[in-house]
């Protein structure tokens, strides 16, 4: 359960990326699943392939490319993970979280995450997009967690404060931005939960959940925002409501993987616009406050 890449292995994956590229990122975007799209604004792009990059991990679920993308986005250089990792794939939170700590060294100052998530909060619809105001982080509460095992001070501290994991700025530009595009009706904020799945949950569990005070639940993001919160990185994180979560054994729907990639269809163009809004303000900020 403790990291299974050394430092040396971050820095040879950092290194090769540097020369491979004369790119030299300032945000970083994960795209969740069948939100890959969401690098399609960008302008002057190199893409490189996951099995071509050394020690980075595969990308193994439908929606999810596998690649990295380096773009511009308004003259902010930024990275795409075109797909990322999940602990239901069998990687380590060491590998799910590899990526992250790689943007750090390439010089990255903000982690913008997006993923796909289970609506819990009964007034969510399907197609909502969630700011990211908190998390659980149920597999942590269960010793999983991706910090566990020897700390390594040059990425950050061994106990380090989770109680502003997500920026109350950037949620508030992003809120702002919701409203100037006329996308207030469905843009929330609330508390995202990870399971590790793979399966969907059981209506008991999605009712434990709610008693929880989770608004949704996925699969995936937490362990990046706390590797990226541990080494100082700026982050935001976007969740697309694809379907709500059954509370109620008198309903019959069920949930699928295809209806979650579909959904990310349904709702691309404007979470690609607010993206793109958001990376350009963040850089903004980023300036106005150094
Ligand atoms: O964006 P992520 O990868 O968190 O998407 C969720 C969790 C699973 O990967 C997938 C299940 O449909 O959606
Ligand atoms: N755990 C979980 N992950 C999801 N990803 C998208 N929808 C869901 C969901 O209902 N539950």
């Amino acid at each position: 359960n403790s990291c299974c890449c050394s430092f040396e292995d971050y820095k040879l994956t950092t290194e090769w990326l540097l020369n491979q590229t004369s790119h030299r990122p300032k945000v970083a975007v994960i795209c969740g699943s069948g939100l890959g799209l969401l690098a399609d604004g960008a302008a002057n792009k190199q893409i490189f392939r996951y099995q071509d990059i050394p020690n980075f991990p595969v990308s193994t679920v439908q929606g999810h490319e596998g690649c990295l993308v380096f773009g511009t986005i308004e003259d902010t250089p930024c990275v795409f993970m075109q797909g990322h990792f999940h602990l239901y794939e069998g990687y380590s939170l060491c590998k799910v979280t590899f990526p992250v700590r790689i943007f750090k060294l390439m010089g990255v100052e903000t982690l913008l995450v997006t993923n796909a998530s289970g609506g819990i909060c009964p007034d969510f619809k399907v197609g909502d997009i969630m700011i990211i105001k908190d998390h659980i982080n149920l597999p942590g509460f269960a010793g999983q967690h991706p910090l566990c095992g020897p700390n390594d001070e040059r990425f950050g501290i061994r106990f380090p404060c989770m109680s502003d994991a997500y920026s109350k700025d950037l949620r508030r530009v992003a809120l702002d931005i919701g409203s100037e595009l006329g996308c207030s009706d469905f843009i929330r904020e609330g508390v995202y939960c990870m399971v590790s799945g793979p399966n969907f949950e059981t209506i008991a569990e999605a009712r434990m959940l709610l008693i929880l005070g989770c608004d949704s639940v996925g699969m995936s993001t937490v362990p990046e925002v706390t590797v990226a919160k541990h080494c100082g990185l700026r982050v935001i994180g976007l969740s697309l409501i694809t379907n709500k979560v059954s509370l109620d054994y008198s309903r019959e729907e069920k949930v699928n993987h295809d209806e979650v990639l579909e959904i990310g269809k349904m709702r691309a163009e404007v979470l690609q616009k607010l993206v793109t809004t958001l990376i350009s303000r963040c850089q903004q900020q980023s300036i106005n406050t150094h």
